[in-house]
């Protein structure tokens, strides 16, 4: 079954990168992609929480989505909005960092609040706080597709392997990573930890990124990583993006899935263990 990645350079004013977005989210559909991913921040790259505050959303205005759930309806598609920055009724005035899966009949499947934050000093002039921007959330989110049973996350999420062992352990077979990875961290880290995802867990792992040098009216220009990549639940990258925008299509047998788990069976010799004691 045909999937398709689509790599995004967003800037930071929505109203410009959706006609992109749309533009890939065609074009995979016409390659013949029945499930189509984007990377973390579809909507808005953005260092600007007062220009956020100007441009962002709540879920039940955002036309991001609403324009994105009316695309995957016409084209009779799945599609993982990899996340959308949305404003939230927080006291605090934090938005959320929500992924969104959307049937082919429009409707949203799933919701996932990409649960770490990325608060990191890449480098001595690069540093990140999301948690002051962004409200993190507590729940882990497994759904079924077409494609198979789907677990979710974002980004930073990556660096933490308990959260897919608890997907896996749910039944995901598709391990979604929508990202924008810097681009200082992406060439050191991004590709070992993605197919030590999905060897670990005998899953696909779908990875939709952010590319390039973003555009930014307020706030500081950032960098990302690119290299969109999709990797078989044996470890194999089956599709890689590079660093242009675009979009990478890929096939997915769900049967990979149980081939690999007979090979190593590690997922089902998870045992309880006592201690370390610190
Ligand atoms: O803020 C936005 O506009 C969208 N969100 C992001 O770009 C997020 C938080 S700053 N980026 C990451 O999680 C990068 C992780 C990373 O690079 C690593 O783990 O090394």
């Amino acid at each position: 079954m045909r999937a398709a990645l689509i790599q995004l350079n967003s800037g930071d004013d929505p109203e410009v990168n959706l006609p992109i977005t749309q533009g890939f989210v065609a074009d995979a559909a016409k390659a013949g992609a029945g499930f189509v991913l984007t990377p973390e921040a579809t909507n808005c790259v953005s260092t600007s929480r007062t220009w956020q505050n100007q441009v962002l959303h709540h879920e039940a205005e955002d036309p991001t989505l609403a324009a994105l759930c009316a695309q995957a309806r016409e084209l009779k598609i799945w599609l993982l909005i990899g996340s959308l920055a949305l404003k939230t009724d927080d006291q605090d005035g934090r938005f959320a960092n929500r992924s969104f899966l959307i049937g082919p009949d429009g409707e949203i499947i799933a919701r996932y609040d990409k649960i770490h934050m990325f608060d990191v000093n890449v480098s001595a002039t690069e540093t990140y706080r999301e948690s002051q921007g962004f409200r993190p959330g507590n729940s882990a989110v497994v759904a079924d597709t077409a494609y198979g049973r789907l677990g979710l996350s974002i980004c930073y999420d990556l660096r933490f392997p308990h959260l897919y062992q608890a997907l896996a352990q749910a039944g995901a077979q598709i391990l979604t990573v929508p990202a924008a990875f810097s681009a200082v961290t992406g060439g050191a880290h991004w590709m070992p930890l993605l197919r030590a995802r999905a060897i670990e867990n005998g899953c696909y792992v779908l990875a939709p990124a952010q590319t390039g040098t973003h555009q930014a009216r307020r706030g500081k220009q950032r960098r990302t990583f690119g290299h969109s990549v999709a990797i078989s639940p044996w470890g194999e990258i089956l599709s890689d993006g590079e660093t242009r925008p675009g979009v990478n299509v890929f096939e997915i047998d769900s049967d990979e899935v149980a081939t690999a788990r007979r090979r190593v069976p590690s997922l089902s010799h998870i045992r309880p263990f006592d201690g370390p004691d610190a």
